[in-house]
């Protein structure tokens, strides 16, 4: 009896990768073996780099948050550690913990949307896990190839410091997101646009939250011009720290030059404390020499990437310091952490 049971229970695993996950593109030369062994086969001959993320309900994307929005978060902000080692995006392993009671519709929503990211990112997915928890839990890992990858530990003194896209936008709209879902359980069925309008926000906040703008071909096609880079998850305050400390250098950032989102201001205390501790901004911060500062922001300008040149790399030991005009400022803050 319990053997036809977990037999069942086998079934409808492989049912369920089958249904959702097995038909996708796998336009890879270098994937000899995708999902269906006991292991994927890659054999590529540049360096790999690897990361993992997880995402976690109520964690990392709210309770009820759609299958598309789930998908796009853990997919974008997974994706985000491939663009600050100036990697390409070759292919990635998805690991679904799923409730029991979780919707054919849920599922297929979901893999309708990372299949489109997918294919935007031109990455396959080559393998993963399913099993059952109790709250959805997303891990990916993203695969990718580069020369040279570009490290946190390479910045050097005299280097100026950039930031790509705008801070904090992820972080304002949070507390509108969740509060939405209070008011009325059907807002967790509209769109951007619609919460947008609804609650006043700028809808770049949301998207900001939902749909990270990965700076992925910016990063892959300037890495050479790159000293160092990190992508910014936990805000930039905590970001740039540990970038500053690998690379046993001092930071110093002008706060009037950080490329704030929409409607945030340097001056005011708690704008601030969004771009810098807020987190989820998924954006480089990145450091390279005076004589790259030309070719960085003709590449930018080239495909329409926002930067900003927002400090200087200064000789020192890991620390970061913030300056309004010529007066250091010390904010109270810390960057997102989990324990
Ligand atoms: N459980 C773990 N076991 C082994 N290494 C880990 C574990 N958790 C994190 N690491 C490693 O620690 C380093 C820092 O991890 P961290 O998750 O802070 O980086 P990150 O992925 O850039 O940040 P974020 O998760 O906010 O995107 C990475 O090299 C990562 O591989
Ligand atoms: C529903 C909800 N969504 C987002 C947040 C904010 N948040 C969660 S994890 C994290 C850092 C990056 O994660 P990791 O370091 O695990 O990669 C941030 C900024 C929240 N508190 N609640
Ligand atoms: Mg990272």
């Amino acid at each position: 009896m319990r053997l036809q049971c977990n037999l069942l229970e086998r079934m409808r695993e492989f049912d369920l990768i089958k249904t959702h996950f097995t038909d996708w593109s796998t336009n890879c030369s270098n994937l000899k073996l995708g999902i269906g062994d006991d292991c994927l086969v890659w054999q590529g001959d540049q360096p790999l780099v690897i990361s993992t993320d997880t995402a976690v309900q109520g964690v990392h994307f709210p309770e009820q948050a759609r299958p598309d929005q789930v998908a796009s978060r853990a997919f974008l902000s997974a994706l985000s550690d491939l663009a600050a080692m100036g990697a390409s995006a070759d292919f990635f392993t998805l690991a679904l913990s799923l409730p029991a009671d979780l919707t054919d519709h849920w599922l297929s929503e979901f893999a309708k949307q990372l299949r489109v990211l997918a294919q935007q990112y031109q990455i396959v997915l080559a393998g993963g896990d399913t099993t059952r928890s109790k709250l959805i839990t997303v891990t990916i890992s993203v695969h990718g190839c580069v020369a040279k990858p570009l490290l946190r530990s390479g910045a050097i003194a005299g280097d100026d410091i950039w930031v790509t896209g705008r801070l904090g936008g992820a972080a304002a709209a949070l507390p509108t997101i969740l509060a939405s879902y209070d008011e009325t359980s059907g807002d967790a069925n509209l769109g951007t646009q619609a919460v947008s309008a609804k609650t006043s926000i700028p809808s770049q906040w949301l998207n900001a939250y939902w749909q990270p703008d990965i700076p992925m071909l910016f990063a892959k096609q300037a890495s050479s011009l790159l000293n160092s880079a990190i992508d910014i998850s936990d805000g930039l305050m905590g970001d740039a720290g540990h970038l500053a400390r690998a690379s046993q250098v001092d930071l110093e950032f002008d706060i009037h030059a950080l490329p704030l989102a929409e409607q945030l201001q340097p001056n005011v205390p708690q704008h601030l404390a969004l771009a810098l501790a807020g987190g989820d901004d998924y954006q480089l911060c990145f450091t390279a020499t005076k004589a790259a500062r030309q070719s960085i922001t003709l590449l930018a300008e080239s495909i329409n990437q926002p930067v900003s040149l927002v400090g200087r790399v200064v000789r020192g030991n890991g620390d970061v310091r913030w300056y309004d005009g010529t007066h250091q400022i010390k904010p109270a803050l810390q960057g997102y952490q989990h324990f």
